[in-house]
């Protein structure tokens, strides 16, 4: 399994770019680079071709078309169309060891994806699932229809749904209050 963290936003709500903020005392990125490391042979940042610096040497996978976050998970199955990805989004801070461990323990390989139910909406989140080689072909048909909704395609799709324990994981930072509220910053 490989890991994606998506970083390849435009982050209009924020005005800066959030896989750089920083919530335990490292840019997200880099924090969930360590906290992915022991569960996939290699961890990726999945971004645009011009963030790439902001990575220093670490391995990117640069997006092969502009479309939003189906086009980083895309972009990996492109680099990758055997490997299961565990894809996780940089805006989600709650993030913890725990999460990874919680969300690896569960995955179900022979559905084409392994994904928290969100508490509220009762749907999966998708950007913090493992995707199965198996879910290619479903992303591929999706985008060729030009609908790029990650979320669409594992509600249609047999998917391994697991309750989330602390639903403050799946929480994500879009603005500069929601930044504030959470950091004190
Ligand atoms: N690789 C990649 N990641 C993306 C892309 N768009 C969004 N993401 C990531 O997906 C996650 C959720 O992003 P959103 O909040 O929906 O979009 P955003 O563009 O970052 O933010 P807004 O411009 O405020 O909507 C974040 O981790 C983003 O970095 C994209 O086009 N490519």
């Amino acid at each position: 399994m490989n890991a994606l963290i998506l970083a390849g936003g435009r982050s209009t709500r924020m005005g800066t770019d959030k896989s750089l903020l920083t919530y335990h005392h490292q840019p997200q990125w880099r924090y969930l680079y360590e906290l992915l490391t022991p569960y996939c042979s290699t961890v990726f940042i999945s971004c645009r071709a011009d963030q790439k610096d902001n990575f220093d040497s670490f391995p990117c996978l640069i997006d092969n078309r502009e479309i939003g976050p189906l086009g980083g998970i895309l972009s990996a199955f492109e680099h990758s169309p055997t490997e299961a990805w565990l894809v996780v989004a940089c805006d989600m801070p709650f993030v913890s060891p725990e999460t990874i461990a919680f969300l690896v323990s569960h995955r179900q390989p022979n559905q084409i994806a392994t994904a928290f139910q969100h508490p509220e909406t009762l749907f999966p989140e998708p950007l913090l699932t493992i995707w199965e080689p198996q879910s290619y072909q479903s992303i591929q048909a999706q985008f060729e229809q030009n609908r790029f909704s990650p979320l669409q395609i594992l509600k249609k799709a047999n998917v391994h749904l697991i309750p989330c324990p602390t639903p403050r994981w799946l929480q994500n930072i879009n603005t500069p209050e929601d930044f504030k509220n959470t950091t004190g910053q």
